[in-house]
């Protein structure tokens, strides 16, 4: 078995082209190469925004020309940070460069650079000391801009490492640096480092539901990002007309992540959250847990449909007065008339004239008789038939009995009146209804958001117009989708059968019904605002947090059930989320998913996740905690305090020196939040900021359990641990989060008892760092 030793620079003689500053010239070649496209695109964009053009068509030509030559600007700007990070030196003397992007020299069409996902680049991520795949030598270059500042090799041949080289099984170098070096508050991509179980997530199969459990840190968002880079590349056509999209859990969590996919030269993907899930419609309201709960269930479903019918309405008799006369809606006629539009099956909107159809035939035959059929000619009925779809006395019948409903008032009508909710929830208790009234002027939720979309199902659009277009644009359509099904199933001799295909869920003509061509828009552009834009790919973060509502609008969004949906049930905080996978899919795809997961957490050093087990015990027993890739040799604290508002701002400042530039985070129930966050600014000039839409960048920051999912800092102070356990239904859960978002330091302050959890906290007496920070700093390192 070959031994994998590593070396650094200094000692490496035997491969070609091997000396530092070879190194520094190749990088140096890349660069320019690199600098020549960018100029080349640039002179076209110039070019292309001089060009007048006469009609429709030549404009969209040339914006997408023009948007095509920024992209590739974007793009290449974009992977100018460590370009080139690695090299292979294989058995047949090949070297292979591998970096951000592909680059291929002009003159023969010879790889200069591998682009990182590309097939002849996975033994980069994969070669190890048993399986070495050709590999002799990997080394990873130490680059700082575009300057190589060193190299780390690993000889996973022992014959061609330097007799003076130390042996070690896991040569980490590079993954150390970054799980050890300062956070920035903008998440890192992980190309250079990505790790053996994180690259068979990040290459899997692009059909079907992929879901990832890990637990904190073990990599889900770096995976995910960069499985969503990987499909760009590996599925471009796909992707480039359906377009990706990447749900995280907030706004402030999404510009977190904001910078990864540039960095690994995508742009296209979307970024977005629940409360953006519903175009025309900026939910940014907030709501209490339990009403949220209540939206969120999947009975649902049957209280909108009940919402819906309860508008179709049949009194006992409606009177309607035409030309003097009284007619009368008798509840037979009316009943009947709604019987006949329901039985169409379509959506409210769309069987209404149906349902209008039917009355005015039964008025146009009352007021016939009035004056006497037998007088009447059928020119005679057409006129009645026509005054009647003509006078307002009968339009505001009509709109009484079968108005036409938008998703937005069907569902603030309902909120505003205790009646209608009463007939839309027979199944609620009379203290869950009063918990969904609420006033109709009042923001919409990221709650409210799956029921809007669920509305406009059942509703429909009343826009005939648009249809007839649509209708003509079909046929192209179909012929489309059919592509993308072959594509989506591509070589029908590998189909798994437990691997669930795209046309098991969906056939071409309705996925061209999807489909809508709206001129020229980013395909992420048009996405965004089209509530029934079926998606090449979804990628959901923290999953374990939506509601079967959630779901089910997402399900709607991925026809073809090509999703890779990254979560941990043992973080769920949201009373409507989900602690087992099963639940969630059973509906859409029976048993037909796959689950993989995450074990080692690259965050949260061996001494805080020894903490932070106890509290997962408790949570679910079976659960097992994800093993640190590091200990950092500094003891997490505990300190009971007198007054939370008195004592966090010496433990930050403390924390603050102890960091250098790091960043600090307070975590903190939420009604504590905001004293804190006062206290702490009173008594320091580092910026500090409090709450929701937190800028990112700064030093210290103040937040509750919810605000920091997915983010991580420093150090962590979390204050009030019992206050976060009480705060929710799932508070353990959100001190569980809490205490897993530190790379390096983790403190604690309470006032009463300490939960019991968290018994393996060290207590001091004060909030002063006990060991100089230096020599805790000194004593980091791999495991
Ligand atoms: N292979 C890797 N190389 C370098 N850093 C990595 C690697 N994998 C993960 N990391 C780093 O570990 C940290 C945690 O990763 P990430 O946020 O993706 O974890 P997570 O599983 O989503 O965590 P949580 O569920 O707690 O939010 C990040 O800083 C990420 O960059």
């Amino acid at each position: 078995m070959a031994l994998l030793s590593r070396v650094s620079s200094e000692a490496s003689t035997a491969f070609a082209n091997d000396t530092l500053e070879d190194e520094r010239r190749y990088v140096a070649m890349l660069y320019r190469n690199v600098d020549t496209l960018r100029d080349v695109a640039a002179q076209r964009l110039a070019r292309t925004q001089l060009h007048s053009a006469s009609n429709p068509s030549a404009r969209a030509e040339r914006d997408a020309s023009a948007t095509m030559y920024r992209e590739r600007i974007r793009q290449l700007e974009g992977v100018d940070e460590r370009l080139c990070f690695g090299r292979l030196d294989l058995d047949d003397g090949e070297t292979r460069y591998v970096g951000r992007v592909g680059l291929v020299d002009e003159e023969d069409q010879s790889s200069l650079l591998m682009d990182w996902r590309a097939p002849a680049a996975r033994p980069y991520y994969l070669a190890n000391a048993i399986t070495r795949e050709g590999v002799r030598r990997r080394r990873q270059l130490q680059m700082k801009g575009r300057t190589v500042l060193d190299y780390d090799d690993e000889f996973l041949d022992v014959d061609a490492a330097p007799a003076d080289s130390a042996t070690s099984l896991t040569n980490e170098a590079a993954l150390m640096a970054a799980l050890t070096a300062d956070r920035t508050g903008q998440m890192r991509d992980i190309v250079a480092t990505i790790q053996g179980e994180q690259d068979e997530i990040i290459r899997a199969d692009i059909n079907g539901v992929l879901v990832v459990q890990g637990g904190p840190g073990t990599g889900k968002t770096a995976v995910a990002l960069h499985r969503v880079a990987y499909l760009l590349y590996a599925h471009r056509d796909r992707l480039e007309k359906r377009g990706a999209m990447i749900l995280g859990p907030n706004a402030t969590f999404l510009r977190y992540i904001s910078q990864v996919l540039p960095s690994l030269g995508e742009t296209g993907a979307l970024l977005c959250t629940v409360g953006d899930l519903y175009p025309g419609v900026v939910a940014t309201g907030s709501e209490p847990d339990d009403v949220a709960e209540i939206k969120g269930r999947a009975s649902m479903v049957q209280v909108m449909a009940n919402a819906v019918y309860d508008r179709q309405e049949t009194p006992p008799v409606k009177e309607v007065r035409f030309e003097g006369d009284r007619l009368r809606l008798t509840q037979k006629i009316t009943a009947n008339a709604k019987r006949l539009a329901r039985d169409t099956l379509r959506p409210h909107n769309e069987a209404r004239p149906y349902f209008v159809r039917e009355i005015i035939e039964a008025l146009t035959n009352q007021v016939a008789a009035n004056i006497g059929r037998n007088l009447l000619v059928d020119d005679d009925i057409e006129q009645i038939r026509f005054d009647l779809t003509r006078s307002p006395e009968v339009h505001q019948a009509l709109r009484e009995l079968w108005p036409i409903l938008t998703p937005e008032q069907l569902l603030a009508d309902l909120y505003a009146s205790p009646e209608r909710i009463e007939a839309a929830t027979p199944d609620l208790a009379a203290a869950e209804r009063e918990l969904l009234l609420r006033d109709p002027k009042a923001p919409w939720t990221p709650g409210d958001v799956p029921l809007l979309d669920e509305a406009a199902e059942l509703l429909g659009w009343d826009d005939r117009a648009e249809r007839a277009r649509e209708a003509a644009q079909w046929d192209a359509d179909l012929e489309y989708a059919q592509g993308v099904l072959q594509i989506l199933n591509y070589d029908e001799d590998e189909i798994d059968e437990e691997v669930l295909q795209a046309t098991d869920v969906i056939d071409a003509s309705t996925l061209a019904d999807r489909h809508d061509d709206d001129g020229y828009l980013s395909v992420s552009e048009r996405a965004a605002a089209d509530r029934t834009w079926a998606f090449g790919h979804i990628v959901v973060d923290e999953a374990q947090e939506l509601s079967p509502m959630v779901w089910r609008l997402l399900m709607r969004r991925s026809p073809s059930r090509s999703m890779t949906v990254v979560g941990d049930v043992a973080q769920t905080s949201d009373p409507s989320g989900t602690t087992t996978w099963g639940d969630v899919f059973a509906p859409y795809v029976a048993d037909r998913w796959r689950l993989t997961e995450l074990t080692v957490n690259y965050r949260t050093p061996a001494e805080v996740m020894a903490v932070a087990a106890d509290v997962l015990a408790a949570i679910s027993p079976g659960l097992t905690p994800p093993r640190s890739a590091r200990t950092s040799g500094i003891t997490p604290w505990c300190a009971r305090v007198d007054a939370y508002v008195d004592a966090a701002p010496e433990a930050v400042h403390a924390e603050t020196t102890a960091v250098g530039g790091g960043q600090v985070a307070v975590i903190a129930p939420t009604e504590l939040v905001h004293p804190l966050g006062a206290a702490i600014r009173d008594r320091t000039t580092a910026e500090v900021v409090v709450g929701d839409g937190i800028s990112l960048g700064a030093g210290i920051v103040v937040l509750d359990a919810r605000q920091a999912k997915g983010l991580e800092f420093d150090s962590v102070l979390v204050v009030d641990p019992a206050g976060i356990v009480n705060e929710s239904r799932r508070g353990l859960s959100d001190l569980y989060v809490a205490l897993t978002r530190t790379t390096k330091r983790l403190g604690v302050l309470h006032r009463g008892d300490l939960p019991a959890e968290l018994r393996r906290l060290s207590p001091r007496d004060t909030t002063q760092p006990t060991a100089a920070t230096e020599h805790d700093r000194a004593d980091e390192g791999a495991r």
